[in-house]
Protein backbone atom coordinates (compact mmCIF):
# COMPACT_ATOMS: atom_id res chain seq x y z
CA UNK A 1 0.00 0.00 0.00
CA UNK A 2 0.94 3.51 -0.43
CA UNK A 3 2.49 6.33 1.86
CA UNK A 4 0.13 9.65 1.47
CA UNK A 5 2.54 12.93 2.48
CA UNK A 6 0.68 15.98 3.23
CA UNK A 7 2.33 19.38 3.35
CA UNK A 8 0.66 22.42 3.60
CA UNK A 9 2.80 24.36 1.21
CA UNK A 10 4.65 22.77 -1.67
CA UNK A 11 7.15 25.31 -0.38
CA UNK A 12 7.96 22.86 2.59
CA UNK A 13 8.95 19.81 0.48
CA UNK A 14 9.98 21.43 -2.69
CA UNK A 15 13.38 19.40 -2.26
CA UNK A 16 11.13 16.31 -2.37
CA UNK A 17 9.45 17.27 -5.73
CA UNK A 18 12.57 18.22 -7.38
CA UNK A 19 14.55 14.77 -6.15
CA UNK A 20 11.54 12.56 -7.62
CA UNK A 21 10.48 15.20 -10.69
CA UNK A 22 6.53 15.80 -9.07
CA UNK A 23 4.35 17.04 -11.36
CA UNK A 24 3.32 20.60 -10.73
CA UNK A 25 -0.28 20.83 -8.56
CA UNK A 26 -1.80 19.75 -5.04
CA UNK A 27 -1.74 16.23 -5.59
CA UNK A 28 1.00 14.07 -7.75
CA UNK A 29 1.06 10.33 -7.50
CA UNK A 30 3.83 8.12 -8.32
CA UNK A 31 3.84 4.01 -7.58
CA UNK A 32 5.05 4.52 -3.89
CA UNK A 33 3.63 7.49 -2.52
CA UNK A 34 1.14 10.14 -2.88
CA UNK A 35 1.61 13.77 -2.07
CA UNK A 36 -1.54 16.33 -1.12
CA UNK A 37 -0.38 20.10 -0.73
CA UNK A 38 -3.51 20.93 1.59
CA UNK A 39 -2.89 25.23 2.14
CA UNK A 40 -2.26 26.26 5.57
CA UNK A 41 -3.93 25.79 8.26
CA UNK A 42 -6.73 23.19 9.91
CA UNK A 43 -9.49 24.04 7.95
CA UNK A 44 -7.69 23.26 4.81
CA UNK A 45 -5.70 20.23 6.18
CA UNK A 46 -9.24 18.45 6.90
CA UNK A 47 -10.72 19.34 3.59
CA UNK A 48 -8.12 18.67 1.79
CA UNK A 49 -7.66 15.10 3.67
CA UNK A 50 -11.15 14.67 3.74
CA UNK A 51 -11.31 14.48 -0.23
CA UNK A 52 -8.07 12.53 -0.23
CA UNK A 53 -7.75 10.12 2.60
CA UNK A 54 -8.87 6.55 1.98
CA UNK A 55 -7.86 3.14 2.88
CA UNK A 56 -5.23 2.88 -0.16
CA UNK A 57 -2.83 4.67 2.38
CA UNK A 58 -0.60 2.45 4.86
CA UNK A 59 0.39 5.20 6.21
CA UNK A 60 0.16 8.98 6.34
CA UNK A 61 3.53 11.28 6.65
CA UNK A 62 3.15 15.07 7.52
CA UNK A 63 6.35 16.96 7.06
CA UNK A 64 6.38 20.86 7.59
CA UNK A 65 8.20 23.10 8.97
CA UNK A 66 7.48 24.76 12.90
CA UNK A 67 7.89 26.61 15.71
CA UNK A 68 9.96 25.54 18.77
CA UNK A 69 8.75 26.27 22.30
CA UNK A 70 12.41 24.24 23.70
CA UNK A 71 15.58 26.50 22.52
CA UNK A 72 17.55 23.31 23.41
CA UNK A 73 16.62 21.97 19.93
CA UNK A 74 18.93 23.89 17.34
CA UNK A 75 17.41 25.83 14.29
CA UNK A 76 16.72 22.82 11.63
CA UNK A 77 16.06 20.63 13.84
CA UNK A 78 13.89 17.24 12.82
CA UNK A 79 11.35 16.03 15.45
CA UNK A 80 8.92 14.00 15.65
CA UNK A 81 5.57 15.01 16.75
CA UNK A 82 3.70 11.72 18.01
CA UNK A 83 1.23 13.86 20.44
CA UNK A 84 -0.74 17.10 18.83
CA UNK A 85 -3.58 19.07 20.57
CA UNK A 86 -5.50 21.51 19.30
CA UNK A 87 -4.53 24.59 21.34
CA UNK A 88 -7.61 27.04 20.97
CA UNK A 89 -10.34 24.42 21.03
CA UNK A 90 -12.55 25.52 23.96
CA UNK A 91 -13.82 28.36 26.13
CA UNK A 92 -11.99 30.95 28.08
CA UNK A 93 -13.57 31.37 31.68
CA UNK A 94 -11.65 34.52 32.79
CA UNK A 95 -8.27 33.79 33.17
CA UNK A 96 -9.18 30.03 32.74
CA UNK A 97 -9.39 27.69 29.83
CA UNK A 98 -11.55 24.90 29.31
CA UNK A 99 -10.79 22.63 26.83
CA UNK A 100 -13.25 21.30 24.73
CA UNK A 101 -12.67 17.50 26.37
CA UNK A 102 -14.27 20.01 29.82
CA UNK A 103 -17.25 20.98 27.51
CA UNK A 104 -18.17 17.70 26.69
CA UNK A 105 -17.91 18.46 22.86
CA UNK A 106 -15.15 16.34 21.60
CA UNK A 107 -11.12 15.89 22.27
CA UNK A 108 -8.49 18.65 21.81
CA UNK A 109 -5.38 15.79 21.96
CA UNK A 110 -4.29 13.26 19.01
CA UNK A 111 -1.51 10.55 18.93
CA UNK A 112 0.69 10.15 15.81
CA UNK A 113 -0.20 6.12 15.64
CA UNK A 114 2.11 3.90 14.25
CA UNK A 115 4.70 0.96 14.75
CA UNK A 116 7.55 2.19 12.43
CA UNK A 117 10.98 1.08 13.95
CA UNK A 118 13.23 2.24 11.50
CA UNK A 119 16.53 4.10 12.88
CA UNK A 120 15.37 7.12 10.98
CA UNK A 121 12.39 7.34 12.52
CA UNK A 122 13.56 5.92 16.36
CA UNK A 123 16.63 8.66 15.83
CA UNK A 124 14.44 11.86 15.89
CA UNK A 125 13.28 12.99 19.36
CA UNK A 126 9.60 12.60 20.39
CA UNK A 127 7.97 15.83 20.88
CA UNK A 128 4.29 16.98 21.54
CA UNK A 129 3.24 19.79 19.67
CA UNK A 130 0.47 21.87 19.64
CA UNK A 131 -1.63 22.80 16.71
CA UNK A 132 -2.86 27.23 16.46
CA UNK A 133 -4.76 29.34 13.91
CA UNK A 134 -2.16 31.95 14.64
CA UNK A 135 1.39 31.90 14.93
CA UNK A 136 2.13 32.78 18.91
CA UNK A 137 4.05 35.90 18.77
CA UNK A 138 3.26 37.67 22.20
CA UNK A 139 5.14 37.19 25.02
CA UNK A 140 2.12 36.94 27.69
CA UNK A 141 -0.09 34.35 25.75
CA UNK A 142 3.15 32.58 24.98
CA UNK A 143 3.54 32.35 28.87
CA UNK A 144 -0.01 31.49 28.96
CA UNK A 145 0.34 28.50 26.57
CA UNK A 146 3.71 27.18 27.92
CA UNK A 147 1.83 26.73 31.57
CA UNK A 148 -1.15 25.36 30.35
CA UNK A 149 0.12 22.76 27.81
CA UNK A 150 3.84 22.01 27.59
CA UNK A 151 4.46 22.04 24.54
CA UNK A 152 7.95 21.64 22.47
CA UNK A 153 6.59 22.93 18.70
CA UNK A 154 3.64 24.72 17.42
CA UNK A 155 2.20 24.11 13.69
CA UNK A 156 -0.83 24.85 11.57
CA UNK A 157 -2.19 21.53 10.73
CA UNK A 158 -0.13 18.55 13.06
CA UNK A 159 -3.92 17.86 15.03
CA UNK A 160 -6.34 18.07 12.20
CA UNK A 161 -3.68 15.83 10.10
CA UNK A 162 -3.92 13.30 12.90
CA UNK A 163 -7.49 13.71 13.56
CA UNK A 164 -7.89 12.71 10.22
CA UNK A 165 -6.11 9.79 10.52
CA UNK A 166 -7.65 8.96 13.48
CA UNK A 167 -10.89 8.68 12.24
CA UNK A 168 -9.70 6.70 8.76
CA UNK A 169 -7.71 4.22 11.19
CA UNK A 170 -5.02 5.18 9.26
CA UNK A 171 -1.39 4.98 10.67
CA UNK A 172 0.38 8.72 10.93
CA UNK A 173 4.32 9.85 11.43
CA UNK A 174 4.04 13.67 11.68
CA UNK A 175 7.90 14.61 11.01
CA UNK A 176 8.73 18.48 11.37
CA UNK A 177 11.95 20.94 10.41
CA UNK A 178 12.34 23.46 13.33
CA UNK A 179 12.05 27.03 11.50
CA UNK A 180 11.98 29.38 14.65
CA UNK A 181 11.73 29.46 18.26
CA UNK A 182 8.08 30.60 19.32
CA UNK A 183 9.04 33.89 21.15
CA UNK A 184 7.99 37.78 20.41
CA UNK A 185 7.61 37.76 16.75
CA UNK A 186 10.84 38.35 15.34
CA UNK A 187 10.60 36.84 11.55
CA UNK A 188 14.29 38.05 10.93
CA UNK A 189 15.68 34.68 13.03
CA UNK A 190 13.58 32.93 11.80
CA UNK A 191 15.37 29.66 9.60
CA UNK A 192 13.25 28.56 6.92
CA UNK A 193 15.76 27.75 4.03
CA UNK A 194 17.48 25.60 6.55
CA UNK A 195 14.41 23.82 8.21
CA UNK A 196 13.23 22.94 4.66
CA UNK A 197 16.35 21.64 3.50
CA UNK A 198 16.85 19.48 6.36
CA UNK A 199 13.52 17.97 6.57
CA UNK A 200 13.83 17.31 2.47
CA UNK A 201 17.01 15.47 2.40
CA UNK A 202 15.42 12.96 5.37
CA UNK A 203 12.33 12.68 3.69
CA UNK A 204 14.34 11.87 0.68
CA UNK A 205 16.03 9.02 2.50
CA UNK A 206 12.99 7.98 4.52
CA UNK A 207 11.23 7.34 0.91
CA UNK A 208 14.27 5.58 -0.54
CA UNK A 209 15.65 3.50 2.05
CA UNK A 210 12.57 3.24 4.89
O1 LIG B 1 8.58 32.55 3.83
C1 LIG B 1 8.91 31.50 3.25
O2 LIG B 1 9.87 31.42 2.48
C2 LIG B 1 8.16 30.27 3.56
C3 LIG B 1 8.50 29.12 2.88
C4 LIG B 1 7.81 27.96 3.16
C5 LIG B 1 6.81 27.96 4.15
C6 LIG B 1 6.53 29.14 4.82
C7 LIG B 1 5.53 29.17 5.86
O3 LIG B 1 5.28 30.17 6.51
C8 LIG B 1 4.83 27.90 6.12
C9 LIG B 1 3.75 28.09 7.14
C10 LIG B 1 3.76 26.86 8.01
O4 LIG B 1 4.77 26.92 8.93
C11 LIG B 1 4.38 26.32 10.12
N1 LIG B 1 4.95 27.14 11.18
C12 LIG B 1 6.24 27.52 11.20
N2 LIG B 1 6.53 28.18 12.31
C13 LIG B 1 5.39 28.24 13.03
C14 LIG B 1 5.07 28.81 14.31
O5 LIG B 1 5.90 29.38 15.03
N3 LIG B 1 3.78 28.67 14.72
C15 LIG B 1 2.85 28.04 13.98
N4 LIG B 1 3.13 27.48 12.77
C16 LIG B 1 4.38 27.57 12.31
C17 LIG B 1 2.86 26.24 10.06
O6 LIG B 1 2.47 24.90 10.18
C18 LIG B 1 2.48 26.80 8.71
O7 LIG B 1 1.71 25.94 7.92
C19 LIG B 1 7.19 30.30 4.53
Amino acid sequence: MKILIVAATRAEVSGLCNHFTLPEGDFAETKQFDLLITGVGMTATAFALGKHLSAAYSLVLNLGIAGCYEWKYPLGSLLNITEDIFAELGAEDKDEFLTIDTLGFGQSRYIAANTLSTTLVTALPKVKGITVNKVSGNKTSIKATEKRLQPATESMEGAAVLYSCEQMGIPCLQVRSISNYVEERNRESWKIGLAIKNLNEWAIEFLTNG
